[in-house]
């Protein structure tokens, strides 16, 4: 099974409006409730594409409950530890006529160290029925900012291949540890490192420890910089639609690749058709599967630079 490991999970909320107007009153069209964070929408994603995946993180109060209903119902294992405080919603706007997303995302609750050390061995002994580790997403308050790189060296020692999805000093922290993969955007890349360029960033973070760097690009696609060779993948269309989660999508086809063995330009091909049939899909953690179909061999692949050191 993959794990998915989502310490600030929440209640994801969508919205619907025709147009979003800032400083007006906005009607709703559509609107949904579904259990959110990175990890769970990986592992959502992992779960449309026919594979074992399970759910882990810290959950509480009502809205916890609701979490956790709502994967019971969309036939999601989870195995959340409860902690006091209430978990997190997030806001997902989706402006139609813009075609794009305004977030408000909850900080989360606070969690004590006595929780946060009662995950840690949660997890370490999920490890061993492991075939590979997704951690994702922001922490909640209360939880170290380092607290990703321990959850990697744990990964590493029980020999499960680990991808990390995290921004800013969670992500900085956990590179010395070796993280098989990391996942960052291009400003996130630029937020870490202080360089433009995501090639010459995810270099650095090679440098720093990360064995492989995929960068989404947005609409230009991914960048891959590994121990094996440079690519960068390239959709066929600028696609409109929600684009949330489509990164989470991208993380759930690498590390599959990751798990799978699959050559890195497979690996790469997946993760942007999988990201492009995501934007065209209304809610995060769901993919559009005829579109995923139809871009997977549309989507080209090409070597991007040298192959670089350690
Ligand atoms: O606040 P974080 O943990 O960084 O991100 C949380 C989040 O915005 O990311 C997902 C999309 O990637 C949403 O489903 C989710 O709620």
């Amino acid at each position: 099974m993959i794990l998915t490991v989502t310490p600030n999970i929440a209640l994801d909320v969508t919205y619907q409006v025709g147009e979003l107007r800032r400083h007006h009153s906005n009607r709703v069209e559509a609107s949904r409730a579904q259990a959110g964070g990175k990890g769970v929408n990986v592992a959502r994603v992992l779960a449309q594409l026919g594979r074992e995946a399970v759910v882990t993180g810290l959950v509480g109060g009502p809205t916890g409950q609701a979490v956790r209903a709502e994967l019971a119902l969309a036939g999601l294992p989870d195995a959340l530890l409860p902690v006091a405080a209430e978990s997190r919603r997030t806001i997902a706007v989706v402006d139609r006529r813009a075609g794009d997303v305004t977030m408000l995302n909850e900080a989360g609750p606070e969690i004590t160290a006595e929780e946060w050390a009662g995950f840690v061995r949660h997890y370490a002994a999920l490890l061993p029925a492991c075939s590979g580790v997704v951690l994702a997403g922001s922490l909640p308050p209360g939880v170290p900012a380092d607290a990703y790189r321990p959850l990697v060296e744990l990964a590493r020692l029980h020999r499960v291949p680990v991808v990390l999805d995290a921004s800013g000093v969670p992500l900085s922290a956990a590179l010395a540890a070796g993280p098989d993969l990391v996942k960052p955007n291009a400003d996130e890349l630029r937020e870490s490192t202080g360089t433009a360029d995501p090639y010459r960033a995810a270099q650095l973070l090679r440098e720093r420890g990360a064995q492989a760097v995929v960068a989404s690009l947005g609409a230009d696609g991914m960048l891959a910089v590994t121990g094996e060779g440079c690519w960068l993948a390239r959709p066929p269309e600028r696609l409109e639609g929600n684009p949330t989660g489509a990164g989470d999508s991208a993380v759930a086809a690498l590390v599959l690749g990751l798990v799978d063995g699959r050559p890195w330009p497979e690996r790469l091909a997946e993760a942007v058709a999988l990201s492009a049939a995501t934007v065209l899909s209304p809610v995060a953690g769901r993919f559009d599967a005829a579109a995923h179909r139809r871009l997977l061999p549309l989507v080209t692949v090409g070597r991007h630079g040298p192959a670089t050191g350690p």
